[in-house]
């Protein structure tokens, strides 16, 4: 199946309650500039997500509105049935986000930054000293203990933002690029985060750029191409006999063959 929508929850989890995630008619222009046209998407509860998409596909634009960042033109953005737009504090309650180029706390540790937002969803105390232990341990951050996130790598911001992100235990991610800049062995722990999060319950929606991670970790993705969906669905579905690298050429209409550009840097 290859459609603009993706297969209802029947196929890919439970059927009570509203989708983890539901885009109808999302539109954003810039100018004259259509970032996103009219996107249709469902994250069914439980899924892992993969969106994909080339640069300047509206991955980001789109993903900045359905979590509230950034106000649609048009459409409408629901998390588990909450209106992104006119329920923020219900939705925002069940989103755990990872933006593009997610403004920090500049001088304060990482320590510091996960308490303080901690503090700010109301975390008790003694739960929120023990989960902010565990997030700097299993992202690897505890030997920069000292560090400012003024000073920190990017990948190390990227870590920082996901243990922001899952510091409040949502119930649905939205993770912009969160293996960009990450290091193998934190990439691993994150994997085993995000993959032990759905296999209790929880949703999670990425966008990435790398077709293999997205086979590795999704069971259900979505193609972006300019700012419209063009396929979606089970990654099986979506992917057919070919990896899900050929799939998107085949898609996006990268037809370009390996010598066909640049012949005059072969010597
Ligand atoms: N704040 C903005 N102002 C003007 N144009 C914007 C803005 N943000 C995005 N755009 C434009 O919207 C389109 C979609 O951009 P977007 O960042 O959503 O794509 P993307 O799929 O996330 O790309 P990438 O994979 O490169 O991150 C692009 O043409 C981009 O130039």
């Amino acid at each position: 199946m290859l459609t603009g929508q993706n297969s209802d929850e029947t196929e890919s989890g439970p059927v009570d309650g509203p989708p983890a995630l539901r885009l109808t008619g999302l539109r954003k222009e810039f100018g004259d500039n259509v970032a996103v046209r009219h996107v249709d998407l469902t994250v069914p509860r439980g899924s892992f997500f993969g969106l994909v998409g080339p640069n300047g596909a509206g991955k980001t634009t789109a993903l900045s509105m359905a979590v509230g960042l950034l106000r649609p033109d048009g459409g409408r953005c629901e998390v588990f049935g909450a209106d992104v737009w006119s329920d923020p504090v219900e939705a925002k309650t069940l989103l755990g986000v990872l933006p593009d180029g997610l403004s920090m706390p500049e001088r304060l540790t990482g320590r510091e930054v996960l308490t303080f937002i901690g503090q700010l969803r109301g975390i008790a105390p003694d739960e929120l000293t023990g989960r902010v232990c565990e997030l700097l341990e299993v992202m690897q951050l505890t030997e920069a203990e000292r560090t400012l996130v003024v000073d920190y790598s990017t990948g190390m911001r990227k870590k920082i933002g996901l243990a922001t992100a899952l510091l409040h235990r949502p119930r649905l991610l939205v993770l912009d690029e969160p293996f960009e800049a990450v290091d193998p062995v934190s990439a691993l722990a994150l994997k085993t985060i995000l993959q032990g999060f759905v296999a209790s319950g929880g949703s999670v929606i990425l966008s990435s750029h790398v077709m293999a991670l997205v086979e590795q970790l999704c069971d259900t993705v979505a193609v972006m191409a300019d700012g419209d969906v063009i396929a979606a669905g089970p990654l099986d579905d979506v992917r057919g006999d070919s990896t899900l690298e050929e799939a998107f050429g085949r898609l996006v209409g990268a037809d370009t063959k390996p010598g066909e550009e640049l012949s005059w840097l072969a010597s």
